[in-house]
């Protein structure tokens, strides 16, 4: 570009040089022509002055050339000038003038002279004029060489410098670059151990060597972070490893201290539904075992048995024996009313104080009157001495009560109080004998 300017304003000013030039030369023309023109105007030779304006017209620089007469009419021309109208024409040798197209590069510069004739009286007379034209296409062509060498010359001149300019950069910049960027790319920061700097050839003066220091400044802080991060991970690594193992021997005992939970709530559970001084089911378990029964036996339309029964003259044995030895009158009782029931889904419990009761399902009066005196024989041949009672041992009194549970509504208690009743009515008769109930 600077190139392209530089030659643009020397052609300019070659152009303007050119054109002074051809200026000059067409005033200097009067010098040399004007006499001529002069003598032979005077004395009307048409044809030296047809000669003269041919050997104007030949001359490089001249385009056009014409002579007027004193009231500016064109006596003769040849070549392209101006007629009196102002318009371009173009002249042949034979004087036939024909229009000119006008144009930049046709636009004529003229210079006109007075033809002065001077006689021998050293009178001068004006005896016309001439004019002899020059255009800017003359201009042009004078410069288009000098133009040519010119544009040639400088762009010698600018491949020459790129070249030592590409050269210079590439030896200098880009060599140095290239290897920097390479250096760089090949870094791996996760590769311990290939630790390496680079160093530029050369004098450390210029940029460059700056940048290489500042990237293996950099590489080293970056590997010893590296480094830092590398020893933190193993360090994140075994803490996870050890909160790993730390996890799975928590939850090993979660899953034991949930075993032995479940285990103890299984234990507590049945501590609930058990008598704690026979170790038979207690009341609590009677009653739900009572209520599942009957909700069973209502939906098969079965029928279900309970019986009460009752320790005779248990307060007398208490006074004569001890409350402790009576204690162990009723664990005696237990066992043995448990160990004489038939069937495993019949329930002996404690019913509460020296009372216990069985709920026998799918079992009508019959049959329950059968298990119950065989439970009632069982005591009997416990042989339990009791020295207040009249038949001397341990017995017990007993009421039982039947019912087909109904589908809908019914009352467990009706079917209790039946069995209490009959009770009552066992004990009133003299006890030791089981009642059944109306
Ligand atoms: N040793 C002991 N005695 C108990 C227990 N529970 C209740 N008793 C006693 O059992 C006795 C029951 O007496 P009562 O209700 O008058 O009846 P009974 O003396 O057996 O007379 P009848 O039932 O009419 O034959 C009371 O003296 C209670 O203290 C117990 O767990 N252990």
């Amino acid at each position: 570009m600077v190139t392209l300017i530089v030659t643009c304003v020397q052609l300019s000013a070659d152009y303007q040089h050119t054109k002074t030039g051809i200026d000059n030369e067409l005033m200097a023309m009067d010098l040399t022509f004007g006499a001529s023109l002069a003598s032979s105007t005077w004395r009307f030779q048409g044809d030296v002055q047809k000669a003269t304006l041919t050997g104007i017209s030949n001359l490089p620089v001249v385009t056009g050339v014409k002579i007027e007469d004193p009231q500016g009419r064109l006596v003769l021309a040849l070549g392209n000038i101006y007629d009196g109208n102002g318009k371009q024409i173009h002249v042949d040798a034979d004087g036939v003038g024909s229009p000119v197209t006008a144009d930049f590069l046709n636009a004529a510069i003229g210079h006109r002279f007075p033809i002065l004739y001077r006689d021998e009286h050293n009178v001068s007379h004006d005896i016309g004029s001439w004019t002899v034209y020059s255009s800017r296409h003359v201009v042009v062509k004078k410069v288009a060489y000098g133009f040519m060498l010119i544009l040639i010359n400088s762009i010698i001149k600018t491949l020459v410098l790129w070249f030592i300019f590409l050269y210079v950069f590439q030896r200098w910049l880009g060599t140095p670059i290239t290897k920097l960027s390479s250096f760089v790319r090949e870094q791996d920061l996760n590769q311990p151990g290939t630790q390496q700097d680079i160093a530029l050839p050369g004098k450390k003066q210029h940029e460059l060597h700056f940048l290489a220091d500042a990237i293996n400044a950099m590489l080293a802080s970056l590997r010893k972070h590296m480094a830092q991060n590398r020893t933190l991970y193993d360090e994140l690594q075994q803490e996870k490893e050890s909160l790993r193992a730390l996890n799975k021997s928590l939850e090993l005992r979660i899953a034991e201290r949930t075993r032995d939970l479940a285990q103890a709530n299984e234990q507590l559970r049945l501590l609930s539904l058990t008598d704690a001084l026979t170790g038979i089911p207690n009341r609590r378990c009677f009653d739900q075992t009572l209520e599942q029964e009957w909700r069973r036996c209502a939906r098969n339309g079965r029928p279900l048995t309970v019986a009460l029964f009752d320790v005779d003259w248990f307060k007398h044995y208490n006074d004569q024996y001890g409350h402790i030895a009576g204690d162990e009158v009723l664990r005696k009782v237990a066992s043995m009313l448990q160990q004489s029931v038939g069937r495993a889904g019949d329930t002996v419990a404690r019913f509460g104080g020296e009372e216990f009761a069985l709920i026998a399902s799918d079992t009508d009066t019959e049959a329950g009157l059968s298990i119950v005196h065989k439970m009632c024989d069982a005591i009997f041949s416990l042989h339990a001495p009791h020295a207040l009672s009249q038949f001397g041992r341990i017995t017990v009194s007993v009421g039982v009560a039947s019912c087909v549970p109904p589908a809908h509504g019914g009352d467990i208690n009706t079917l209790l109080q039946a069995a209490d009743a009959a009770l009552y009515r066992a004990k009133i008769a003299g006890r030791n004998q089981v009642v059944v109930a109306e």
